[in-house]
């Protein structure tokens, strides 16, 4: 197994990261426990920058923010000059409450309501990706009851399987994002944007989907955009400046999973861009992408403290930690492995092959299956790593268990950007049919 970031064993033996022992966060701050190693969070965005810069290209790199939306994590995303993808009123009010710059938002969704387009609208965001005819019209409706205009992009889907998990694939022709490039939508879409004079259409986005780890579905997909952008210089004289090519960037989240660098993603990306600009003779588009895993996915890791365990002779042995589906629901949603040693322990030899499970009342609530650990107890922490990303934005109250805190970790100091949920909390929305029932 291989360590990520500024992960490392320290004299203890204990798991530690950005500079502080995770075993001491764990008994200070209480598990299940989502920590963030925040030095590898700017690493991974500078890389990404910094190709850009490299090649000379005008470029967005849009932080997707449904990875893991918090005040704290935006203002991160600012501090590290990215842009920021937001896809819900939700995500964009997060934005506002860190005073993320409105200009450099994003603003996506399959179903935007009326009032998000008002609220993104009345804020002047600096840009609405437009899925669907429905929200184009209700665009135009938002726009002249503000008397404002508006950037778009509009977000086609260019027809790509990408080579992941199928609830997590985006591009292919039958999916519910976007106007499809080949059956017309999205000329229709072009032209009545256009007519419109309300919104400057910036050019066109697409994302084909999530965890991918070659180049060749954003080749084709630029391939494909670039056909129809000739077509529609030619009919309409409509000339991009932006294309959006989305995220998707995978990870390695153990060893079988095997990506390519960041930087190495986006120089294909740029050659084949600049390569189709020039074939078609048009100018080089700026080129804005939006990596949410890529950015925090191997930053996180989630701290538990084990609990009960069941041994079944010759079947499996089961150890159950303090968390489970409700702070981590992609195993169960997407079968995702994940790797985890003892936080405390580590350098310890396993000794025994177990599994883990979490604490929901649900037989799928299983966080890793076979994994190779010390004998353990309840004086002991787990540490699963790459949780950063869809861990903590994914969070759920499943059995009403309250979500864990969230701390950053940089520096050799800890900083609590999330507190944890209370009791208290979760029924804080509740409204009693009466004062309290008679016992
Ligand atoms: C439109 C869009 N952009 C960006 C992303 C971020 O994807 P990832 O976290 O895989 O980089 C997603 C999620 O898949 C998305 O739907
Ligand atoms: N939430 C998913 C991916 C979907 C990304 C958003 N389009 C995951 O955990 O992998």
């Amino acid at each position: 197994m291989q360590f990520h970031g500024t992960a490392k064993t320290n004299k203890l033996g204990h798991l530690e990261i950005g500079g502080v022992d995770t075993v001491q966060l764990a008994e200070k701050y209480g598990t299940p426990l989502y920590i963030y190693d925040v030095a590898l969070i700017r690493d991974r965005a500078r890389a990404f920058k910094r190709t850009f810069e490299n090649a000379g290209i005008t470029a967005q790199v849009a932080y997707a923010s449904k990875a893991f939306s918090t005040v704290a994590m935006v203002q991160l995303a600012a501090e590290e000059h990215l842009s920021l993808d937001v896809v819900s009123g939700g995500e964009l009010y997060t934005a506002l409450t860190a005073g993320f710059p409105m200009e450099k938002i994003h603003f996506h969704g399959n179903n935007k309501s009326y009032e998000e387009l008002v609220m993104a609208i009345e804020h002047n965001i600096g840009c609405i990706v437009v899925d669907n005819f429905y929200e184009l019209e209700m665009l135009k409706e938002v726009c002249k009851e503000k008397n404002k205009t508006t950037k778009i992009l509009l977000r086609v889907t260019p027809g790509i399987e990408a080579h992941t998990h199928d609830y997590i694939l985006t591009g292919q022709e039958d999916s519910k994002f976007g106007f499809d490039l080949q059956n017309g939508q999205a000329d229709e879409a072009m032209r009545l944007a256009l007519e419109a004079n309300l919104m400057e259409v910036l050019g066109l986005h697409c994302h084909i989907g999530s965890q991918i780890f070659e180049t060749t579905g954003f080749i084709l997909a630029t391939q494909k955009i670039f056909e129809k952008l000739q077509q529609w210089k030619k009919d309409m004289s409509f000339e991009s400046t932006v294309l959006n090519l989305g995220g998707g960037f995978g990870i390695r989240y153990t060893d079988e999973d095997d990506p390519i660098p960041a930087a190495q993603y986006v120089e294909e990306i740029i050659a084949e861009v600049k390569k189709q600009a020039s074939l078609y003779s048009m100018k080089l588009p700026e080129i804005w992408i939006e990596p949410g895993r890529s950015l925090v996915g191997d930053a996180g890791t989630t701290l538990y403290r084990i609990g009960s365990s069941k041994d079944i002779p010759n079947v499996r042995k089961y150890v159950a930690i303090d968390g489970g589906m409700s702070d981590n629901i992609r195993p169960a949603l997407y079968q995702a492995k994940y790797e985890a040693v003892l936080a405390n322990r580590v350098l310890d030899q396993p000794e025994e092959t177990v599994s883990i499970a979490g604490k929901c009342c649900e037989s799928g609530d299983m966080l890793i299956w076979d994994l190779p650990l010390p004998k353990s107890g309840s004086q002991d922490v787990l540490a699963v790593f790459c949780t950063g990303a869809y861990g903590y934005s994914m969070s759920n109250n499943y059995n009403r268990i309250p979500r864990p805190a969230v701390v950053f970790l940089e520096d050799s100091k800890e900083t609590l950007i999330v507190r944890r949920e209370t009791y208290e909390d979760m029924v804080k929305l509740d409204l009693p049919l009466k004062e309290k029932v008679k016992s």
